[in-house]
């Protein structure tokens, strides 16, 4: 009964509001504030640290994005890493994909493991999948240790600079994702919103440019709980297979992703992949020139 508001310093001025029925958890973490509560109208929420994490109503634009770009983006990809994710949603979707053997996933706070099983299980089904390997660690430590080339892909599915998350945002980061990867590997992050961080976005790009001699684009989905209702990701490769990431060579057929425990795609298809990197000129001009 009442309203939780999404304030932060990270989106001054503005604040997306969803009207609460009843919180259904209240934690601290190791690293953070941790809550659930069910909205009237999008089904359950996780929020960490006063930040809209996830709700069960839209989930699907962000976990499906985020994963399909670049997976579908590559032929016959084998072995993923998911930084961050603890929610399970990437998993879920990564594992659609019956061409991968091994799903390594780093998350740095298992309360947050715990909560999705407890209350998001169309989430945390992602865990069920055999491939799966749960690290609860650092994701910045886990890929110092990954050796050279392990992987095909890495989705990086991590909170706000603000917090826990702030090292997968810095180049040093970049540059262990880069080494972890095969030659055009790919990686896609969680790259903030271009209506409320053209600057870190450019940073980012700037940073990426450097290491990812393959290609660096910015790619975006609407989320409407997130601030702005859009969310963007950097899809970037390394050099040596070209990757375009503009044409899926991958296509994920509805249908024969579709298991009874994961349900179905709700948001992906391979017209909205090649659309998701059509940018307005204000954040072409910061992406392509950098
Ligand atoms: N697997 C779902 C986790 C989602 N990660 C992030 C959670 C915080 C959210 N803030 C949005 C800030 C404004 N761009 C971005 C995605």
């Amino acid at each position: 009964p009442g309203w939780f508001s999404e304030i932060s310093p990270m989106w001054p001025g503005e604040a997306h509001s969803l009207k609460v029925e009843k919180i259904l958890f209240q934690g601290k973490s190791d690293y953070q504030n941790v809550m659930v509560f069910q909205s009237s109208t999008y089904g359950k929420v996780l929020v960490l640290d006063g930040v809209i994490q996830l709700t069960e109503r839209d989930e699907c634009a962000y976990q499906e994005m985020i994963t399909h770009l670049p997976l579908c983006s590559i032929p016959n990809p084998k072995k993923v890493l998911v930084i961050g994710g603890g929610d399970g949603g990437v998993l879920r979707e990564v594992s659609r994909h019956s061409s991968i053997e091994q799903i390594d996933i780093c998350e740095i706070d298992k309360m947050v493991v715990d909560v999705s099983k407890q209350f998001f299980p169309s989430v945390a089904v992602g865990f069920e999948d055999p491939r799966v390997n749960l690290h609860i660690g650092d994701g910045v430590a886990f890929l110092k240790n990954a050796p050279e080339g392990t992987y095909d892909a890495v989705i990086v599915d991590s909170s706000d600079p603000i917090g826990p998350a702030q090292e997968l945002f810095e180049k040093p980061f970049f540059e262990s994702v880069a080494k972890a990867l095969r030659p055009g590997g790919v990686v896609s992050t969680q790259a903030e919103s271009i209506w409320l961080h053209m600057h870190i976005i450019e940073d980012i790009v700037a940073n990426c440019r450097q290491i990812f001699k393959g290609s660096v684009n910015y790619a975006w989905t609407t989320v409407p709980t997130y601030p702005s209702g859009m969310i963007g990701f950097m899809l970037c490769s390394t050099e040596g297979p070209p990757v375009d990431f503009k044409h899926p060579v991958n296509p994920i057929d509805a249908d024969d992703s579709h298991s009874k425990s994961r349900g179905p795609l709700k948001f992906y298809n391979s017209e909205i992949h090649t659309a998701a990197f059509c940018l307005p000129t204000f954040a072409k001009k910061v992406v392509d020139s950098k």
